[in-house]
């Protein structure tokens, strides 16, 4: 009987990249005092037994890093190791525990990248597993709950925190003290309670399965950084990164994605020189940005990241720059995606 159950469930692999939900601080009191990723991957699926219920699962350290240290070459490791995974038929969905500093790039990357309908389930905590009322225990088993439920197959990249379950595509990191640490401007996917998926709604983004970009492709990124709009901002920064080699530059802007006067020319030259310019915006609650407001991308041949925050439009720059240079692509690139 015990034979039959486990042929039933689901195969689940988890791959830990490190971060808090890895992490061990000194007393139960330190739930913000820490050090991340400290913890294998055993250790952490030993912590919850209940896991065997949900599904067969087996654990794969890939990387053991805090997510704020994560880089390119990173990215590429983790998604080559997904795509395989994705192709083993003996595997059903995947888990990735993460930091979650950069949990809403890393997500957005293989929603991007990763020609799969299977779930692919990034998930991390706030608090480390050595803390009173830590988080990771209950977001690991609600991640293998959605990485196992086929249900969740063709939904994109998905992340589970606090009970909810995000778009990887949309979900960011929108306070760094509490639980509910995960937002996304247009609302949560879903809900998972007790084991099981409450699904509301879909993606409407292009993502995985139906993607152009395909991580079994890419071998390397190219750079593209982030430079902050502010009052009384000067142009260094963004001269700096154009000469440092940058093909594109995301302007991590005020409001609208807006460009202050002392940045414009600046701005224009990089362009001229053949750096992409990628108009967002920092605003917390989420940004919306459109073309030839604030500023004439059509005469400046810019690119605006409509509601992209700057850390998801450096990633979707990177990927659609291994496959076109032409600004106009890029721009509908970023609508599309
Ligand atoms: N809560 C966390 O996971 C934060 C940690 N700095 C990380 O991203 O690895």
């Amino acid at each position: 009987k015990e034979v039959e159950t486990q042929q039933k469930l689901a195969n689940v692999v988890i791959l830990a990249t490190g971060g808090t939900i890895a992490g061990a601080g000194a007393s139960a009191a330190n739930s913000a005092t820490y050090q991340a990723a400290k913890l294998g991957i055993d250790k952490l699926i030993a912590g919850v037994p209940e896991l065997a219920s949900l599904a067969n699962v087996r654990g794969e350290q890939v990387m053991q890093i805090a997510s704020e240290s994560i880089t390119n070459d990173n990215l590429l490791q983790l998604g080559k190791r997904v795509a395989e995974l994705a192709d083993d038929k003996n595997v059903d969905g995947i888990v990735i525990t993460h930091g979650t500093d950069t949990l809403e790039e890393t997500a957005y990357f293989l929603n991007l990248v990763e020609k799969t309908g299977k779930p692919i389930v990034v998930v991390g905590s706030m608090r480390p597993g050595t803390a009173m009322s830590a988080d990771g225990m209950l977001n690991l088993y609600n991640a293998v709950a959605v990485a196992s439920d086929k249900q969740s197959r063709g939904k994109g990249v998905l992340v589970t925190m606090n009970d909810e379950i995000q778009s990887g595509r949309d979900v960011s990191k929108s306070v760094n003290i509490k639980t509910e640490a995960f937002k996304s401007a247009w609302g949560p996917m879903g809900m998972v309670v007790e084991g099981k998926s409450y699904w509301f709604r879909l993606p409407a983004k292009r993502h995985t399965m139906d993607s152009e970009f395909d991580i079994k492709k890419i071998s390397s990124l190219p750079a593209v950084d982030i430079a902050y709009g502010y009052g009384n901002v000067s142009d260094t920064a963004y001269k700096a990164l154009g000469q440092a080699g940058a093909k594109a530059i995301i302007h991590a802007g005020t409001g609208n994605g807006s460009v202050s006067s002392r940045v414009v020319p600046a701005l224009q030259e990089l362009r001229k020189n053949g750096v992409q310019i990628i108009r967002s915006s920092h605003v917390n609650a989420g940004g919306f940005v459109l073309r030839n407001a604030e500023q004439p991308d059509d005469k400046n041949d810019w690119v605006v990241a409509h509601d992209l925050n700057p850390q998801k439009a450096r990633i979707l720059a990177m990927v659609a720059l291994t496959k076109t240079q032409d600004s106009k692509e890029l721009q509908r690139i970023f609508w599309e995606y």
